[in-house]
């Protein structure tokens, strides 16, 4: 039997597809009680991931478990996990309540639950049209009904977003947080960190099928430094103020600015008046968690080769950090700690999600 812990843990996956490697030697764990995103790129290696996750592709090495067992060992795995990978069919003629009757009765559930999860996913008013004629987010919404037939531990989706409006979308983040706040497992893929930021308290960023971060996002988040560049009218005589008053990173460039981290507008201005520097602008420039996610994936898209070992690289500002943070420790290690600067928290937020369209 299973351990009943509602943790996935990927273990040195590796699958190969003839020439083409779709994974290599990946690492990471889902604990309960939060919700993971998996990011990376097109053709990355989420989906076959995410496939040998659920028992539908063979790993070439490895492991990947559910409840410390394989999904084949699972039992009955509908009432451990719920899936929705992409491009999942429905009979086109059989109505969403009559599809969701067929899975319930497969894996043993009563009608009944039927009805609550047509009302949870906002289809009831569509529950007697078939199928074929749903937009590609109402089959989005039935087959996370499907996934939750079974009242699993353990919900794995795969873009979930695709083709859900941004109410569905804010409906969607709503009930993935408050399934996991039940100290359930949610594991989200997307190849937008954007999507999926809002509903997602941990992060698993894979790039070229290797593991580039895995820990929360909230530390991926600090690790984007802002810097302020500062226009003074004698830039070397800022540079010493502020190193005097333990400002130190402090980057004069070319153009007569100073770049300034680790300092507000309000305590560089402090500075600089304090000196009797004159200053003539200072911008801010914001941390970009997107950037950083794109920074740390592209090397895949730019043709540029991908260290096997993809070291720390990251360097604050002015440089842009090149991308790449150490694999992922093994399964159960701390997570990975990027360099610490404060960043302003997102703002979750939630609506309803209407009925079907
Ligand atoms: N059955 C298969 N046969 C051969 N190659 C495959 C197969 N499945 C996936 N691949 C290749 O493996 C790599 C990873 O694909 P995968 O679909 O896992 O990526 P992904 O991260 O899910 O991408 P996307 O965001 O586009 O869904 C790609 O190069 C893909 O072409």
């Amino acid at each position: 039997m299973h351990d009943g812990s509602g943790r996935i843990a990927v273990q040195n996956l590796t699958k190969q597809f003839g020439a083409v490697t779709a994974v290599q030697n990946l690492s990471f764990t889902v604990e309960p009680g939060s919700v993971t995103g998996f990011l990376g790129p097109n053709g990355a290696g989420k989906t076959t991931t995410l496939r040998m996750l659920l028992g539908l592709v063979t790993p070439t090495s490895g492991a990947a478990t559910i409840n410390g067992r394989p999904y084949t060992q699972l039992g009955n795995p509908a009432r451990v996990v719920g899936s929705v990978l992409e491009n999942e069919g429905f009979h086109p003629r059989r109505t969403a309540r009559n599809h969701l009757r067929v899975y319930a009765a497969a894996i043993g559930v009563p009608d009944q639950r039927v009805d609550e999860m047509l009302g949870l996913v906002g289809l009831t008013p569509a529950a007697d049209r078939p199928a074929g004629g749903y937009s590609l987010g109402m089959r989005q919404r039935l087959s996370l009904a499907t996934a939750l037939l079974g009242d699993p531990q353990v919900l794995v989706l795969d873009e979930p977003s695709n083709g859900l409006d941004p109410e569905g979308i804010a409906w969607l983040r709503g009930f993935l947080q408050s399934f996991a706040k039940q100290g359930r497992t949610v594991l989200v893929s997307s190849h937008l960190l954007s999507e999926v930021e809002q509903m997602i308290d941990q992060v698993v960023i894979v790039s070229a099928g290797m593991t580039r971060y895995y820990g929360p996002l909230e530390q991926l988040r600090a690790s984007q430094r802002s810097r302020v560049l500062v226009q003074p009218a004698d830039a070397n005589a800022l540079v010493s103020a502020l190193r005097e008053a333990g400002i130190t990173e402090v980057q004069p460039a070319q153009d007569g600015r100073v770049a300034v981290m680790g300092a507000t507008v309000q305590q560089i201005g402090d500075v600089a008046a304090k000196a009797g520097v004159a200053v003539y602008g200072m911008e801010e420039e914001k941390a970009d968690l997107e950037q950083l996610f794109f920074q740390m994936t592209s090397p895949q898209y730019s043709g540029q080769p991908m260290p096997q070992q993809p070291q720390n690289p990251y360097q604050p500002p002015p440089g842009p950090p090149p991308g790449g943070f150490p694999p992922g420790p093994p399964p159960g290690a701390p997570p990975q700690s990027p360099p610490q600067n404060p960043y302003g928290p997102g703002q979750p937020g939630q609506q309803g999600w209407g009925g079907g369209h």
